[in-house]
């Protein structure tokens, strides 16, 4: 099991915040200051970790805002993207939790786990292609940030999910891309996922391997969302 993973992999498909980079965090933060205003002006609880971790980690921008608002029996209209951040609208919440979010990396930087960069150094160093898949619509800036665009052979963001109307994970649709764009069948690769619909997603696309990692105490919960194994930091697998 050279670098903890099955001799048939070749290729390794990793998530972006809270794999690659300690952003997850900093979304979580902007989506609780998003909700929170939001649920004080109905008069509801406030939005909690377990909210995160079932409704919105993840999943791409706006998905999340509607499967969040749907477990709270609140229904919004779709809106457009080009929506003002006061605007209550799906799109509206989702672009104000983005300017949020866009202030908060400003203020406090990107950095890449040190556990991380010694793993994509000895994989591709093996000789193990690399992709990042990733809901997030700031994964090209997030790269840039953490210094980590150099590892990357193959990039599914937000963006591209957007552009060409895949769906988003849970659904495995953007991790099959990943290993299309890197000339791999979903066998040979493995995912490596901190999010409870990120290893959803590997589990569903047939993956040969997907790896939880737990930046969040969910260890469990990420085995019973389709992990294979579940590590704190990827330099468990050096
Ligand atoms: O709003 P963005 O940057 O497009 O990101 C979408 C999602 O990207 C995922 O990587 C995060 O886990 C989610 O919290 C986030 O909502």
């Amino acid at each position: 099991m050279p670098l903890g993973l099955p001799d048939s992999i070749t290729a390794c498909l990793f998530d972006l915040d809270g794999v690659l980079t300690s952003t997850a965090v900093l979304h979580r933060r902007a989506w609780k200051r998003t909700f929170d205003d939001l649920l004080r002006l109905r008069g509801e609880p406030l939005f909690t970790e377990s909210d995160y971790a079932r409704f919105v980690d993840g999943r791409p921008r706006y998905d999340g805002v509607r499967e969040f608002l749907a477990s709270r029996g609140i229904t919004l209209p779709e809106g457009a993207p080009e929506d003002p951040p006061d605007a209550a609208t799906v799109h509206g919440v989702g672009n104000l939790k983005n300017d949020l979010l866009e202030a908060i990396l400003r203020h406090e930087g990107v950095t890449p786990y040190p556990g991380t960069v010694r793993y994509l150094e000895a994989a591709r160093a093996a000789g193990l292609a690399i992709g990042v898949v990733t809901s997030s619509a700031n994964a090209e800036k997030v790269l840039d940030a953490a210094g980590l665009t150099g590892f990357v052979q193959a990039r599914v963001d937000g963006v591209v999910i957007a552009r060409d109307g895949l769906k988003g994970k849970p659904a495995p649709d953007s991790f099959l891309v990943g290993a299309r764009l890197l000339g791999v069948e979903p066998a040979r690769a493995a995912v490596f996922e901190d999010a409870l619909a990120g290893v959803r997603a590997g589990r569903a696309g047939g993956f040969g391997h997907v790896v939880g990692v737990d930046r969040a105490g969910q260890r469990d919960e990420l085995l019973r969302h389709g992990a294979d194994v579940v590590v704190d930091d990827l330099a468990e697998l050096l």
